[in-house]
């Protein structure tokens, strides 16, 4: 079914499967995009008709959908200027630096020599050094039951903390990153600070700055939380223990298992993956070359995921960072995920064919992404994974950790006929055997609901975790 993929192997955004097969546009060549935040949570929508080729069409629109409405194979939907150069979907907001401010005398663009140097464990050996120093070289019925016990065995939460090499936080301000001498088509473009760059030609390759998830502890002046604000903790964090852990079949091959990490795994997870984003292939704001960006931060493991061109790869085109290893230590928390998930499909489908509901995957790659509370991901596939994987169905896994995020997900990718979710700390979400090909994305991230507790262990910035682990 999909061996007309058609992946784009070549320079052009869009030249993925879907855009083969025309999936991406609705017959009138748009659909609606309008994603309202949660209560309290931001919310934007873009009432303007954008066409296949970014004009205005049939009164569907893209909010997240920029000038040229051709998504990379994944659909991630940058927002961008219009044709006009007017931006009309809401944007990050951005941060000026001057370039000047990372060049050395010569030309030669340095990494912020505060970058933090990589540990054993999320760092990829001898690369570590050198990349750290110069990179120019280079939804539907809902089956609710609670989990047994054994789930959340103690035995079975991680402890990388011996692994974990966690650099001090200071200078952790903003990123943001230096362009090499010679990308001078880029030095015209809106610039991010924050460690945004644009997928260009190999010879355009930037040097990003680390992002820190997490916020640094020394020197922050903490308010007394007022009254309000201990009592809203107080009632989520009540409601968490209440809800407890349970299992939830969303649709074929789709479970939801809510409450499923222990607060010491979201934790270890959160220090692993820092540790990890601050080295060489760690987290970077995605910019496509025609100036478009993604609305979060993101890194792969295992394999570089590049959204420019919708394929994987051992490098990014971005710095040329090679992608950080996928750490093993993740392992045995998907492998529970999903045996969990077996068991869930069995007693609720009174089915013995769980494994062939859900295939079991031994993951090797994992796409990090950070929300901010702004931060948001438009409707799309996962589809860049190998053609085997994609044959087999292999279950997408996905660890949710910090501020709720709003999970859409659907058959088509219409926002208004999509299913929503929210997802919360510690939830993990499966999608594969039927479920596998599902639109899916996030329509919002509410502020202030990440576990208290975590947030006093991390110091994990306002935002949305995301770990979505996949076999190649
Ligand atoms: O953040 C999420 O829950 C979804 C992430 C996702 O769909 C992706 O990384 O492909
Ligand atoms: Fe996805």
């Amino acid at each position: 079914m999909y061996s007309d993929r058609g992946r784009g192997r070549g320079r052009d955004r869009g030249r993925g499967r879907d855009r083969g097969r025309g999936q991406w546009r609705s017959p009138g060549g748009g659909e609606h995009w309008a994603f309202r935040g949660g209560s309290s949570g931001p919310s934007f929508h873009c009432d303007r008709p954008v066409g296949a080729d970014g004009s205005s069409s049939d009164g569907k629109s893209f909010s997240n959908r920029g000038r040229n409405s051709q998504p990379n194979s994944r659909g991630w939907f940058p927002s961008y200027p219009n044709s006009e150069g007017n931006i009309f979907c809401q944007k990050e907001p951005l941060e000026k630096k001057s370039l000047e401010d990372s060049m050395s005398s010569t030309g030669r663009i340095l990494r912020d020599q505060s970058a933090p140097s990589c540990s054993s464990i999320g760092s990829h050996h001898s690369d570590c050094s050198v990349a750290s120093n110069s990179v120019n070289e280079g939804d539907s019925d809902t089956v609710s039951v609670p989990l047994g016990d054994g789930a959340k065995d103690g035995a079975m939460h991680l402890d990388f903390s011996h692994k974990l090499n966690i650099v001090p936080l200071e200078n952790q301000n903003e990123s943001h990153l230096s362009f090499q001498a010679g990308a001078n088509d880029l030095l015209s473009q809106e610039m991010d600070p924050n460690n945004v760059v644009s997928a260009g030609d190999s010879e355009q390759q930037a040097v990003v700055k680390p992002f820190d998830i997490c916020l640094p502890k020394t020197g922050t002046i903490k308010l007394k939380p007022s009254l309000l604000e201990k009592n809203r903790v107080k009632r989520n964090d009540a409601k968490r223990a209440a809800d407890g852990m349970n299992g939830q079949i969303l649709r074929p091959g789709m479970v939801l298992l809510k409450n499923y990490l222990s607060l010491p795994e979201q934790i270890q997870i959160i220090k692993l993956c820092r540790d990890i984003g601050l080295g060489p292939g760690g987290f970077y704001q995605p910019v496509y070359r025609d100036g478009g960006r993604m609305h979060l931060k993101m890194m792969s493991l295992g394999r570089c995921w590049d959204p420019d061109r919708g394929e994987y790869a051992e490098h990014r085109p971005v710095d040329g960072a090679k992608a950080p290893i996928f750490p093993s230590d993740f392992h045995p928390l998907v492998e529970r995920a999903i045996k969990d998930s077996h068991a869930l499909i069995e007693r609720n489908l009174k089915s013995t064919a769980a494994e062939v509901i859900l295939p079991p995957l031994s993951p090797n790659i994992c796409v990090v992404n950070f929300y901010s509370e702004s931060g948001r991901l438009g409707l799309h596939q996962d589809k860049d994974e190998s053609q085997e994987s994609l044959d087999k169905r292999l279950p997408v896994v996905s660890f949710s950790i910090g501020d709720a995020g709003e999970f859409l997900y659907g058959d088509q990718r219409d926002v208004e006929k999509a299913e929503k979710v929210w997802l919360e700390s510690g939830d993990v979400l499966i999608f594969g055997g039927m479920s596998r090909h599902v639109f899916h994305g996030v329509s919002s991230v509410q502020p202030k609901t990440a576990p208290k507790a975590l947030l006093d262990e991390t110091n994990l910035r306002p935002g949305r975790l995301n770990l979505t682990f996949r076999e190649y």
